[in-house]
């Protein structure tokens, strides 16, 4: 049931951004001028709150959504049953028309993530798992790959948003270490929920970033634990949904080898106070 909906209301959000992009994409900023907005962000996420809404009624169910966060809502993952929304992963994508858009939307209850679905709207692959029962791409099952050898991986990795020179300068050495391990090929599709898809269905071996919100991987995680996966944090510890930290791979040779070349940098948990971040 709360499958389906999702499901029906990605749909819905897919059809919107595909018709708004047709037109003229007007530009906003939020936390930097390279953190972009859009008219088409805001509408999309109140079509996706506003139907659940109109299903389970309100105030039975949470809401953590990049845009109503960014308008103050608070990020808090509580043990109520919570959706977690990104109504267009890959903002900058969409107003550039590089063409990797997805909505995504995840369903937890008591923080455990139940059910996600990341629809990449230009590709038309609705990707989609429910705990304890496979991942599947356009109804199609999807495993991660069996790759162990590291020489023969790709990995994806993202830059994200904050450009602060010591941040970035840690960002493109990490990314050089691992180049030169050397593994086949970097990757990055500017969409974290689309790069979680692409290491469940084996396309590549990982992918990790340092600074992603729980919107953009909420639904990938189940996705990519449901095709095989694994999910760690960037030092090796158990992945945290809200700590804004992920490794995302096939198996823990591979997340491991890409662990050990990481350096670490501070980004502020999702659920921080105010002033914390
Ligand atoms: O802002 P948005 O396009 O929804 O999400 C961004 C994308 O997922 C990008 O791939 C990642 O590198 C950033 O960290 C995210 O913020
Ligand atoms: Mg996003």
């Amino acid at each position: 049931m709360v499958g389906d909906l999702a499901e029906k209301t990605s749909v819905r959000a897919v059809l919107e951004i595909r018709k708004a992009g047709e037109s003229e994409i007007r530009v906003m900023t939020k936390s930097s001028t390279v953190d972009l907005v859009t008219k088409t962000d805001e509408r999309v996420e109140k079509i996706i709150i506003g139907s659940l809404i109109k299903e389970f009624g309100e105030g039975t169910h949470c809401f953590i959504g990049e845009e109503s966060v960014a308008k103050g809502e608070p990020c808090i993952l509580t043990d109520k049953p919570t959706w977690i929304i990104d109504p267009v992963d890959g903002t900058t994508n969409f107003v550039h028309g590089f063409p990797f858009v997805a909505v995504s939307i995840a369903f937890a209850v008591k923080k455990q993530l139940e059910f996600g679905v990341v629809y990449s709207c230009l590709e038309d692959k609705m990707y989609k798992a429910r705990r304890g029962k496979g991942a599947f791409c356009n109804d199609e099952p999807i495993q991660v790959s069996d790759v162990k050898d590291i020489n023969k991986s790709i990995i994806i990795s993202e830059h994200g948003t904050d450009r602060s020179p010591e941040k970035v300068k840690k960002i493109f050495s990490t990314m050089q270490k691992i180049l030169c391990i050397p593994v086949h090929g970097l990757r990055g599709s500017g969409t974290a929920a689309t790069n979680m898809c692409l290491v469940a269905t084996g396309a590549v071996e990982a992918f990790f970033e340092i600074g992603i919100h729980c919107w953009d991987i909420a639904a990938g995680a189940v996705i990519v634990q449901e095709a095989g996966g694994i999910l760690l944090d960037v030092d090796g510890g158990p992945f945290d949904l809200m700590s804004r930290r992920m490794v995302s791979a096939n198996n823990d040779v591979i997340a491991k080898r890409i662990i050990k070349e990481i350096e670490i940098f501070p980004a502020a948990r999702d659920d921080a106070t105010p002033e914390k971040k």
